[in-house]
């Protein structure tokens, strides 16, 4: 195979309008159409509405633009004011826009009586949701007591970690046989095994690590080679960089930039953009200080969420509430599907404000373990009615 040859539209085409029924391939399948969520508002960051492709010139504004806003902080929201001034008018800012995405601790009443006699289904990010955000992505552990909240929710609701690390990374964090793992943005799904569907005709079946029977759905399985290609250049091309850090998410390739002197963030852009131009079916997003590299494929969490649900049975019930919690933009992709079908809620988990498809937020993941005890506390309180 010509791992470099461009079988697919140009990177970030326009929606290409093609019937499922005329293909006979699910439409999620099709090659990615560029729907980058836009954030705005005077008062949040700004982060570029038009997203920079790799058909750009690097240097154009809007590529650094994103590299910079990729992780936010309050700091950088208000740093032309004193640090004092700047914590307070922080806290105003971040006050004014938990109006527009309420706090699901604080609104936790108002969240359970929708749940009543609900299923609920859970799925969580990993990286700056179960985990905090530190500066090298091998030592991203998850507290004891994280893992403890995970576990005990996923006894009482199906729970799902949906992750942009290879799913196997994922899984050696949590390390907890409990639950359902999506690796590379939901390209790498286990999953239980569920006879016949669209998408889960295409699922291998396999075995996980105890020996029970699972569906395996890989819907990028085809760039394999062409990932680990470009992973191996990316490692050659940035080993000058110094902080640079790129990482085999197997589908999926993450180029590091949170330790790279901010002055250098040209040079890493502008490398990873070179490697890409040799590979039209590769396209790149930003996360927090990180470029990710992917398949050209409409395929995201928010797919991945609803192949789980399916999978797990609960897609055309009327009687399932779905809670996605997550803080990053490749997220925004599963807040989206809830929020398109009326069904359930994203929760971002976010100390700036930021603009998102979300409904709820958190500030930060001791909150987001706090609102999975609260969750399970309500569960057995509501079961032994
Ligand atoms: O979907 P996620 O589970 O949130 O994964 C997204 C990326 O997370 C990791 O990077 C981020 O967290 C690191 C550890 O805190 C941090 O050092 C880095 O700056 C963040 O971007 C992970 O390393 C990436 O591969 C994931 O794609």
């Amino acid at each position: 195979m010509d791992l470099k040859s461009n079988q697919t539209s140009p990177v970030l085409a326009d929606p290409v309008p093609m019937s499922e029924s005329i293909l006979g391939i699910h439409s999620g399948l099709l090659p990615y159409t560029a729907t980058g969520t836009a954030f705005s508002s005077s008062l949040f960051l700004t982060i570029p509405r038009k997203k920079p492709g790799i058909l750009d010139d690097f240097r154009s504004s809007a590529w650094l633009d994103a590299m910079k806003s990729s992780s936010p902080t309050h700091h950088k929201i208000t740093k032309d004011f004193s640090p004092e001034q700047s914590s307070k008018d922080g806290d105003i800012v971040y006050r004014n826009w938990l109006i527009k995405y309420p706090s699901a601790l604080a609104s936790f009443e108002q969240i359970t009586n929708h749940a009543m006699g609900k299923k609920l289904a859970l799925f969580l990010d990993y990286d700056g949701t179960l985990s905090p955000i530190v500066d090298n992505p091998d030592l991203a552990f998850m507290a004891n007591s994280m893992r403890a909240a995970v576990r005990n929710a996923a006894k009482c609701f199906p729970t799902a970690i949906i992750s942009g690390r290879s799913r196997d990374k994922v899984y050696e964090f949590v390390g907890l046989t409990e639950l359902y793992y999506a690796g590379s943005h939901g390209m790498d799904i286990m999953g239980p095994v569920r006879p016949i569907s669209k998408d889960q005709a295409k699922c291998i079946k396999s075995t996980d690590k105890q020996g029970k029977e699972v569906n395996l759905f890989q819907p990028a399985s085809e760039f394999l080679p062409m990932i680990q290609e470009v992973f191996k250049s990316l490692v050659e091309i940035t080993k000058d960089i110094a902080g640079a850090k790129v990482e085999n998410n197997k589908f999926c390739v993450s180029v590091h930039y949170r330790n790279v002197d901010e002055k250098c963030w040209t040079t890493i852009g502008q490398s990873v953009n070179d490697i890409l131009k040799q590979y039209p079916r590769l396209r790149l997003t930003h996360g927090r200080k990180v470029l990710e590299v992917r398949p050209v494929l409409d395929w995201d969490k928010g797919k991945a969420v609803e192949f789980l649900l399916e999978s797990l049975g609960l897609s055309n019930c009327n009687n399932v509430l779905p809670i996605y919690i997550g803080d990053d933009r490749t997220d925004e992709d599963a807040f989206k599907v809830l929020k398109e079908r009326n069904q359930g809620f994203g929760i971002l988990v976010s100390s700036a404000p930021k603009e998102s498809n979300a409904f709820y937020s958190l500030r930060d993941p001791s909150e987001v373990k706090e609102f999975l005890k609260c969750l399970v506390k309500w569960k057995k309180a509501s079961s032994a009615l």
